[in-house]
């Protein structure tokens, strides 16, 4: 493909209104061409200011639009698959938010379709791998620079959840981040996943058991830990430590200017995940659009989605019995080699 990706954004809420604006102000060789929302107010008032961009309703009618050649997918997670079947079969780039689909079956139909199609056209929204520290620790442990990783330890927190966010939601949307993390650091595969349900906050909304302590072995034995925490009140905090043979290593801890006033001293929390990873988004997008032009993906595949699906699905068993369920994975196909 030459020139430039028309992209047709689907799903304008958070993420994909977040999207929108990068896509059409900072990302270069792309532009947004279509903004799809059930809610056809929110596509129209996400495409206000950006020339040439239609406002839909209906996903497939941008599929089929002609000035259409690549797709951002933004909708809940539950909803991906339909449209990433559709957009398997127009054979056009793809970048898919996370989760790639909420289970592994259906994730491993999108892995079948791709593979059927004979390249990859999907690229799955783990931003995480695109942020400079999580970059930094990764090439640490892939150059051996303090000894074998052996541990890593991962605090997750949000400030609260939006409605529906369901208990299997802790889990499928939220730690699924580190499942594609801790693959990515160690370069293996996941092998067993935990969780424990302690004490619970009062904060959160009926149904779901907020903080959870996940507990996760790769195949060299890696152990990893998640705390969970998605009704934190305080802000938004994205943190790693690893333990090495010869040394530690922190990523995400708190940033930003240090300042004295008015009898008070510190910095700010981050609010949400636009302002903690905002750069890797960018980063992550236009990875991209660059290696969509060029025919290729630019950043986790659909293997990826689906190998995380594969946790996460291990990860709702153990929700319900506290026991360790191990990761069931189909053979890797040769595309993905
Ligand atoms: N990478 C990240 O850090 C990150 C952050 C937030 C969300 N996400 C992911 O992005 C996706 C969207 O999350 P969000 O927080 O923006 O959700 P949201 O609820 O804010 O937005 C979803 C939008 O999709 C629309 N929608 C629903 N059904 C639709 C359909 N059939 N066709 C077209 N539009 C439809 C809704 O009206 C809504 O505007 C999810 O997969 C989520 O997991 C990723
Ligand atoms: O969809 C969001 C998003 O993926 C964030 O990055 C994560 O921190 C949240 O837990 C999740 O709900």
């Amino acid at each position: 493909m030459t020139g430039t990706l028309r992209v047709a954004v689907i799903g304008a809420g958070r993420m994909g209104t977040d999207h929108i604006q990068r896509l059409s102000k900072r990302i270069h060789g792309a532009d947004v061409a279509a903004v799809v929302d059930v809610d056809l107010a929110r596509a129209q008032a996400a495409t206000e200011g950006i020339p040439g961009a239609v406002a839909l309703a209906d996903a497939e009618e941008a599929l089929n639009n002609g000035d259409v050649n690549a797709v951002l997918i933004a909708t809940p997670g539950f909803l991906h698959e339909d449209i990433l079947l559709k957009a398997l079969a127009k054979d056009i780039p793809i970048l898919c938010e996370k989760p790639l689909t909420p289970d592994a079956e259906s994730s491993w139909k999108i892995v079948e379709a791709e593979v059927a199609l004979g390249h990859k056209r999907i690229q799955v929204g783990f931003m995480r791998r695109f942020d400079a520290e999580y970059a930094t620790l990764g090439s640490i442990i892939r150059n051996h620079e303090l000894g074998e990783l052996l541990m890593l330890h991962h605090q997750h927190r949000n400030p609260s959840t939006p409605a529906g966010f369901t208990n299997e939601m802790l889990i499928n949307d939220s730690v699924v981040h580190e499942f594609d993390a801790i693959r990515f650091f160690t370069g293996e595969e996941i092998t067993s996943v935990q969780v424990r349900l302690g004490k619970p906050t009062r904060n959160a909304p009926n149904g779901q058991h907020d903080p959870q302590h996940v507990l996760i072995e790769t195949e060299s034995g890696v152990l990893a830990d998640v705390e969970i925490y998605v009704n934190a009140k305080f802000g938004y905090e994205v943190a790693t430590q690893a333990s090495f043979e010869d040394g530690i290593v922190s990523i995400g801890g708190d940033g930003g200017p240090y300042t004295r006033s008015s009898g008070r001293w510190g910095g700010h929390v981050t609010p949400g995940f636009e302002e903690r990873f905002g750069p890797a988004y960018d980063v992550e997008i236009q990875s991209w659009v660059d290696a969509a032009l060029k025919g290729e993906i630019g950043g986790p595949s659909a293997w990826d989605g689906y190998a995380t699906a594969a946790c996460c699905e291990a990860g709702v068993e153990a929700q319900k019995n506290g026991e360790k369920v191990a990761v069931k994975l189909a053979a890797k196909p040769d595309l993905y080699k």
